[in-house]
């Protein structure tokens, strides 16, 4: 049976790219949206008036909305045992919280960014950390994305650090250097730096960087389009209506060992 689904934050950016692709998959119905205002909008789907009512009728809800929409959405997907797909990203270590407890209740797959090039580039980034000694080479972060953005450091910026902090043995938080200025004092010994670029319409760049007194390796991602994301997400809710409740990733979605 086709695996139905409905989409929180289908006004925005990645919303309207998800309507075209869930329309266009045979294995999909899409059921409707959630909408916060729903004057003059033109969205070929019927717009639910609470994302509880929604879910209600849904297998899954794709959602990419705003990271103060977290514990509200969590409390209506387990109430309505609907499976939730989450790409909102900026999420407080509180609200992560909440997501952990509502995974113990339906299937949550979770990811900073659905782009497979971007999963695999986090994995390449973690062996390059785990490889080269933290004395010797200094790991920079630097993402670049559209003036809309609203969160900084992005998402994948922050997965990609936690993902190179674990390989390194280290919690993030104790060696993250984001956004220096003024006198910052030189460089701490095995520090993980984030910079982040807002400027017109770039959709998604993230740039890792490994760079010692002799030498530099730089791993690049670029989106070139926000459907990637979309279709990512799309292929997430599909798999998750035959799992069991748990918070998942999309190196799950991807079977990667
Ligand atoms: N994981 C991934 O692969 C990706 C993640 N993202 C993340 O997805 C999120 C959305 O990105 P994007 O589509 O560019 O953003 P947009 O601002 O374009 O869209 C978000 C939509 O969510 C709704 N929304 C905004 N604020 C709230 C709120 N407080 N409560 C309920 N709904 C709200 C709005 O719809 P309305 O006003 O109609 O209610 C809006 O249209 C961001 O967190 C972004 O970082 C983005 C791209 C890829
Ligand atoms: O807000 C965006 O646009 C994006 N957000 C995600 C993030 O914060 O990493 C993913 C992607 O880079 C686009």
């Amino acid at each position: 049976m086709a695996t139905k689904i409905g989409i929180a934050g289908i006004t925005g950016r990645v919303g309207t790219l998800l309507v075209h692709e869930v329309l266009a998959t045979t294995e999909a119905v899409l059921v409707g949206g959630y909408s916060r205002n729903k004057e003059g909008k033109n969205i070929p789907t019927p717009l639910f008036q609470t994302l509880a009512e929604l879910a209600a009728v849904c297998d899954v809800v794709i959602d990419f909305t705003h990271a103060s929409t977290i514990n509200q959405h969590a409390k209506a997907l387990v109430q309505t045992q609907c499976a939730w797909i989450l790409g909102t990203t900026g999420i407080s270590p509180a609200d992560q919280k909440e997501i952990v407890k509502a995974s113990h209740k339906i299937a949550i797959v979770q990811a900073s960014n659905f782009s497979a090039g971007v999963v695999l580039a986090t994995r390449i980034a973690a062996q390059l950390a785990k490889a080269l000694p933290a004395s010797s080479y200094d790991i920079e972060i630097v993402e670049s994305h559209h003036r809309q953005k609203v969160d900084a450091p992005s998402g994948t910026a922050l997965s990609m650090g936690k993902a190179i902090a674990e390989a390194r043995g280290i919690e993030l938080d104790s060696m993250r250097e984001s956004g220096r200025d003024g006198i910052t004092g030189p460089r701490k010994t095995g520090a993980i730096g984030f910079s982040s670029l807002r400027a017109g319409q770039i959709i998604g760049e993230h740039e890792v960087s490994f760079t010692s007194a002799d030498e530099q390796i730089i791993l690049t991602h670029k989106a070139f389009n926000r459907s990637l994301f979309a279709k990512g997400a799309v292929q997430a809710a599909l798999w998750s209506k035959s799992h069991r409740p748990g918070l998942y990733s999309m190196e799950n979605v991807l079977e990667l060992e």
